[in-house]
């Protein structure tokens, strides 16, 4: 049963909450995700008029947009799917909205085989790849690599807190890749070893940073006094067009806990079984999600419109996006 005041669907709060908790995750995959959704919303609408359905599918989309703030691919998803949303009857508004959802789940698809191809040119044989975090955009590039009969080995950083460079190094391993892991505080001394460093991207600025997974700007930094490129692997989706007007983005901080679990917290701060630690125990966690790569430190940025140095990304993003974006979910 939908949601009786806003008309959203269950199978839309779910994937909502599956968002928030990062069941699913990844800035790719959160777009095609939240695309699904909207289709989803708009197959089940039980709304009797065209008033009403619009009002369902914005609030359906405004759910989706509360979940994570920082990956810009899900408000660049929401948008385009809102506006294809055309018709003058509730049919032909459940018709246009599935269809245009279907549409940018496609191209989604596409835009990342494409820019796997082009990534790959920037690999050689034999090359060691460095990474951080777990990005299918970035694993593209090394699929294509892969295909095209290029061997490649990865030092993989383990990513903490949450340790999703274990989903790189499975992906990996399925591909038959020699993979090193190590934990994040050793990247600077395996550096020595890589030929380039590999990530994605959640969001990228007008002035060409790169915001991605905390610990990326600081590899960035070691790898360019180690003479290793800085690639970027992140499809147009990732283009952060409030940035053109001055807007900078917000940077998720996630739950303490990830970080510092209850117990680890309580040996810290003292107070036994019998002793409840009290409120104001003096201890604070900070869990950021991302950092900001200015420019200067990355090499590439690997769109499937091409490889550009970021400094230039800004063109890209202003024929893709104009000067203006709305939000239509808060009309
Ligand atoms: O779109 P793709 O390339 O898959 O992922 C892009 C980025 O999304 C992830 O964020 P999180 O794990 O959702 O916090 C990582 O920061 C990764 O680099």
């Amino acid at each position: 049963m939908a949601d009786a005041e806003s008309g959203v669907v269950p199978a839309v709060e779910a994937t909502a909450d599956d968002i928030a908790t990062m069941e699913i995750r990844g800035a790719a995959t959160i777009a095609d995700a939240a695309a699904a959704a909207l289709a989803t919303q708009a197959d089940r609408s039980g709304a009797e008029s065209p008033a009403a359905f619009r009002r369902q599918l914005r609030a359906a989309a405004r759910t989706l947009y509360e979940t994570r703030p920082t990956a810009v691919s899900l408000p660049n998803a929401l948008r385009y799917v809102l506006r294809g949303m055309d018709g003058e009857t509730v049919a032909d508004l459940r018709a246009s909205t599935i269809a245009r959802a279907e549409a940018f789940r496609r191209d989604l698809e596409r835009a990342q085989e494409t820019l796997g191809e082009i990534g790959a040119n920037r690999l050689r044989d034999g090359d060691v790849v460095m990474t951080h975090c777990h990005s299918t955009d970035a694993l593209a590039c090394i699929d294509v690599a892969l295909e095209s009969g290029k061997a490649i080995e990865a030092i993989v950083k383990e990513t903490r807190p949450r340790k999703q460079g274990h989903i790189t190094a499975r992906q990996l391993r399925e591909w038959g890749v020699p993979v090193t892991v190590i934990v994040d505080n050793a990247a600077r001394r395996y550096l020595d070893r890589a030929d380039h460093v590999l990530v994605g991207a959640d969001s990228i600025a007008a002035d060409g940073s790169v915001i991605n997974k905390v610990g990326t700007s600081g590899l960035a930094v070691n790898a360019r006094e180690r003479g290793v490129p800085v690639m970027v692997a992140a499809q147009t989706i990732k283009l952060h067009p409030d940035t053109m007007t001055g807007h900078t983005v917000e940077i998720e901080l996630r739950d303490e806990r990830e970080v510092l679990s209850d117990e680890e917290r309580a040996t810290i701060v003292g107070g036994g079984d019998d002793e409840p630690v009290a409120d104001d125990d003096g201890l604070t966690v900070d869990n950021p999600a991302f950092d900001v790569t200015p420019a200067r430190y990355v090499d590439a940025i690997v769109t499937e419109r091409g490889q550009f140095p970021p400094e230039s990304i800004v063109t890209l993003m202003r024929e893709l996006f104009g000067e203006t974006t709305d939000e239509p979910w808060t009309a």
